[in-house]
């Protein structure tokens, strides 16, 4: 299957027991190499990357010197400090050598599940990857304990699929895809080629994790399958081990596929559409013929605003003649969006008291 030529935002998530070495607790530098390799060849197809990435923990773990045996909540956290900044400058390097600049993006749940901060997220990576830049994106493992509790890497590379608009999900993983039991336990297991919707005969066959170094195990490689397809983004699960394992994958290694029906756009439009306004701006005609082309909200276009509305909550645009455009994401509040009706963009700043968003509504938090 050509399952990643026409990609065009691809998030992988590599595991720790990948990244680091579970005897020595060194980090595997010839296969960070060999990723590295990998993503330069898809940048220079013209791919955004964004690379999720566990290990913190597993490396800093080694470099304090702690016990073998399972950590404390503050030893996992001291170890996750330790390890990320590692971690980071490891991906930093590698990438250097095939002149990609990494960018390290530490988030937390929180960032995807309030919608404010969510878009915050998806401005920052829409930003990084229009200057080249390639994410590293963890959990803050060192500030947030629940994530290290219950957290894992499989279902927050889901997430950041989704906030980042992509179309490919690849968890490398220390398994060749998903089969019908752990085929650690069960010989007989048979791998699927692909998956098109995660019944519940399909979740029973999920087990656990199978190294020590691992959180997630198929449980929540499924959980991220159904948040991934759900907003139109295919997910694999390749074999991460082997040198180059994205370049194997493209050669026709055994994996599995979770395929989606739909695109990220068209997904994302519905949850739009699908959300209650908490308001309504009035546009004037200028503004109606430059969302009409595809353009975004400009304040200058907004000739009134009613409803008592918040940063991301959604908000009907309507025509001087009083008809309903449709329904976006505001970047403003009710009141700063009221004050800065009909202001350019070089107007805003001295208003508002803080740099301006230059749109009101950008053109792909609107659904018609
Ligand atoms: N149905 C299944 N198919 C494949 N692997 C399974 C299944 N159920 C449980 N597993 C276990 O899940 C492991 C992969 O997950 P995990 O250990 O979390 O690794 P990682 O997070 O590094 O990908 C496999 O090695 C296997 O032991
Ligand atoms: N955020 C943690 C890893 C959590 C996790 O899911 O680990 P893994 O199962 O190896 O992907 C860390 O960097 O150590």
């Amino acid at each position: 299957m050509a399952a990643l030529s026409d990609a065009r935002r691809i998030v992988v998530k590599i595991g720790s027991a990948l990244l680091v070495d579970r005897q020595s607790g060194e980090l595997r530098a010839d296969w960070l190499g060999s990723l590295a390799q990998d993503v330069a060849v898809l940048r220079g197809r013209g791919a955004d990357v964004i690379l999720v990435s566990s290990g913190s923990i597993a490396l800093g773990r080694g470099a304090l010197g702690l016990p073998a045996r399972e950590l404390t909540l503050e030893q996992s956290q001291a170890a996750a400090a330790v390890g990320q900044i590692r971690l980071a400058g490891a991906y930093d390097a590698a990438l250097a050598r095939h002149g990609l600049r990494a960018a390290q993006v530490l988030v937390t749940l929180d960032d995807s599940t309030d919608r404010r901060r969510y878009l915050n997220t998806r401005a920052t990576f829409e930003t990084l990857l229009r200057y080249g830049a390639v994410p590293i994106v963890n959990e803050n493992d060192t500030i947030a304990t629940d994530e290290i509790r219950y957290g894992d890497n499989d279902r927050m590379a889901a997430q950041i699929a989704v906030t980042a608009g992509a179309d490919r999900l690849i968890l490398l993983s220390d398994v060749d895809g998903f089969y019908s039991a752990n085929p650690a336990q069960d010989p007989g297991a048979r791998r699927f080629d692909v998956i098109e919707a995660i019944t519940p005969e399909i979740e029973a066959m999920a087990g656990d994790a199978g190294s020590g170094l691992s959180k997630g195990g198929m449980k929540t490689k499924l959980m991220a399958a159904k948040a991934a397809m759900a907003a139109g983004c295919d997910m694999a699960i390749a074999l991460g081990a082997p040198l180059n394992p994205i370049a194997a994958l493209e050669n026709g290694a055994p994996a599995t596929w979770f395929r989606a029906q739909g695109t990220p756009q068209q997904k994302r439009k519905a949850w739009i559409a699908a959300m209650k306004p908490r308001g309504r701006v009035h546009v004037d005609a200028g503004a109606v013929r430059a969302i009409e082309g595809g353009g975004s909200l400009l304040p200058a276009g907004v000739t009134a605003v009613e409803g008592l509305f918040g940063r991301g909550d959604a908000v009907e645009i309507a025509t001087p003649e009083g008809r309903t455009l449709g329904l976006g994401l505001t970047r403003y509040t009710a009141a700063d969006a009221d004050a800065i009706r009909g202001l350019r963009s070089g107007a805003i700043e001295p208003v508002l008291g803080y740099p301006a968003r230059s749109a009101l509504i950008h053109r792909d938090d609107m659904a018609f």
